[in-house]
């Protein structure tokens, strides 16, 4: 019998996430049975979404913390599952899971041994799809054009910059350290400031563009996404993946609004989730792998050790503690 360690949502969070929002606890699993893998985390995710899943009851107080892990199969009664291999699953913050396979996704098997696991939970895995399909799917976007990327030092945001330089376009990023704007211009954004500390957001976005962007892959929302509107191009496209400035308010923003700039610059804004593309996942992911492989796409991560820093490395994620992916080594 295995015991997993889980972590538990103990209480809704108010505000900005706390250590009491979380509860470590043990849990007993039973020997697999026929078609049953026993699973063991190797790496495990925090991502923005666990902030605002509550606001769509992905989870109650009580439930285990949901996430993305990878795992490693360390007892299989089935076949598909050998000992040793490795897999993507969403059993959330935990040590140790039973599956009957349904929910398990094999590494792909080209995947190189000397290339860490952990970038399937970012650069070639959710994360990286997410950055495609905003680009390729919702923007669009076409060489020549300029793309505004926020959180741009993030999972989501190297990848769009890089995906978007292979595709010819001018890349302007935004982040919040100096140390994330001087990885930017490293990974070869054309250019690259931090949001926190310029004097004026609207005069540093028109200085890095002047002639307006085309494309604007949206993670931040909420003031920073007033003030880029009006410096759409016309026919612009705006891709809603993400809102993170408005994921801790008790109270909802306000306006500005942006139905002017919609209709005079004839803009397209859509929002979209990475899972309404599941047919193209393997053929992407491969491509995402190929260009890691070419050298075209650098990958970075911000690695927390132990499982029991789950909420901390949860909590700095969402300060911004990280460049690159956050993720949690068991
Ligand atoms: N639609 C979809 O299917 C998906 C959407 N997403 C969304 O994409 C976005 C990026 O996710 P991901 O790459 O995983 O996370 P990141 O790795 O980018 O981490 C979050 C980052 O957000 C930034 N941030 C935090 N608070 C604020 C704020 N108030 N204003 C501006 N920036 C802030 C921080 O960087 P900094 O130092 O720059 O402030 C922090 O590092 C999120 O909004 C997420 O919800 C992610 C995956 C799928
Ligand atoms: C359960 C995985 C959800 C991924 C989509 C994320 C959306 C925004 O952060």
């Amino acid at each position: 019998m295995a015991q997993a360690q889980v972590w538990t949502l103990r209480k809704h969070f108010q505000g900005f996430p706390k250590n009491t929002d979380f509860e470590l606890k043990e849990e007993k699993l039973p020997e697999p049975q026929n078609g049953e893998v026993l699973l063991e985390a190797v790496f495990l995710s925090v991502d923005p979404y666990m902030r605002y899943a509550l606001l769509y009851c992905l989870m109650k107080e009580g439930d285990v913390m949901i996430g993305q892990q990878v795992a490693r199969v360390i007892q299989s009664k089935n076949l598909k599952f050998p000992v040793g291999s490795h897999v993507t699953t969403h059993c959330g913050w935990r040590t140790h899971y039973l599956s009957n396979g349904s929910d398990l996704v094999l590494v792909l098997p080209e995947w190189p041994k000397n290339l860490p696991l952990s970038l399937a939970l970012g650069a070639i895995g959710m994360p990286g799809l997410t950055a495609l399909y905003g680009l390729e799917e919702v923007c669009q976007i076409k060489s020549g054009e300029t793309l505004l990327v926020n959180a741009a030092a993030g999972a989501v945001g190297i990848i769009v910059g890089q995906i978007a330089k292979l595709k010819g376009c001018k890349v302007v990023g935004c982040a919040g350290s100096e140390d994330k704007v001087a990885f930017l211009k490293q990974l070869g954004f054309d250019e690259a400031f931090n949001y926190k500390t310029v004097r004026s957001l609207e005069e540093a976005l028109k200085k890095a563009a002047p002639d307006g962007y085309d494309c604007y892959f949206e993670n931040v929302g909420g003031h920073f996404s007033s003030v880029v509107m009006p410096q759409m191009r016309e026919f612009g496209r705006i891709a809603v993946c993400g809102s993170i400035s408005m994921y801790n308010d008790t109270e909802p923003q306000k306006g500005p609004y942006v139905h002017p700039e919609m209709i005079f610059k004839q803009l397209r804004m859509e929002g979209f989730l990475v899972h309404r593309w599941p047919h193209k996942h393997p053929e992407s992911l491969k491509r995402l792998l190929a260009w890691q492989q070419q050298g075209k796409l650098q990958w970075r991560e911000h690695v927390t050790e132990g499982f029991v820093n789950m909420p901390a490395a949860f909590m700095g994620m969402l300060k911004g503690d990280n460049i690159g992916k956050a993720v949690v080594k068991a």
